[in-house]
């Protein structure tokens, strides 16, 4: 059962230590299957070179294990709650790499200062509220996919134009139309906290970038008149 998706996660997986996104066991990534109902993801605390693929974990939508001999990533109801409320993504990545953690923990959104950020991120990257004691207190990882829901809501964002997210005092969750996808826009959003801190300690001053440029550089990656990667 869901052999290949399983392939894909693992190997997904196994990204996270070769683009230093992760220390010690501090991540996982996940994918789904639509049709099936069905999401595989990372068991929690095993280290990313001692697990093979048969060792990832496959849940239901509700958090029941369906398959696989270890307990799921702690994060697994964070993820289940994103596939619920965001139908287009296929994967999601969640790590504390350390410039993206650096803004989730100063509670800040990082602002858009350059090309690089537009090709993936079609403005803020948003930073959550922080969470209330009654929030924490009940189903922390629950409340947390809950919260950056509200977060996109409340703001209006497209989580297809912004695919990832910093959580108040805790970390980065990206996603994408796959796990691979998301993936790549986890070390993207790192690459881009990381320019943008520097950015801001060359020049505190440093303004947005101009909103011309964001949407030129965006849109030719992305959305009905993208040409990357087209013939
Ligand atoms: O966010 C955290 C801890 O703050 C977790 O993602 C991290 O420790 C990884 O947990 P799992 O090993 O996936 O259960």
């Amino acid at each position: 059962m869901l052999e290949q998706l399983k392939e894909t996660v693992y190997k997904a997986n196994l990204a996270l230590p070769k683009f230093e996104l992760v220390t010690f066991t501090w991540g996982n990534v996940s994918g789904i299957d639509r049709e099936k109902g069905l999401v595989v993801i990372k068991p929690s605390g095993l280290e990313y070179f001692e697990m093979r693929s048969r060792d990832m974990v496959v849940v239901d939508l509700d958090g029941n294990v369906v398959e696989g001999d270890w307990k799921p990533s702690s994060d697994t109801a964070t993820h289940l709650v994103l596939y619920k409320a965001f139908p287009e993504i296929g994967g999601i990545v969640h790590t504390h790499s350390t410039c993206a953690t650096s803004w989730a923990q100063a509670g800040k959104p990082i602002p858009p200062y350059g090309t690089t950020h537009a090709d993936y991120f079609y403005g803020d990257i948003p930073c959550t509220r922080p969470m209330t004691e009654e929030e924490i207190k009940g189903q922390y990882e629950l409340e947390t996919g809950n919260v950056i829901v509200e977060t996109f809501q409340n703001q209006n964002i497209d989580p297809m134009q912004i695919p990832g997210v910093l959580v108040n005092s805790h970390a980065p969750f990206s996603w994408g139309k796959d796990p691979q996808t998301a993936v790549h826009n986890a070390v993207v959003l790192e690459e881009v906290a990381k320019m943008a801190w520097k950015t801001l300690s060359v020049n505190p001053d440093t303004k947005p970038m101009d909103q011309t440029l964001l949407d030129r550089h965006f849109l030719r990656k992305h959305g009905a008149n993208a040409y990357y990667g087209q013939k």
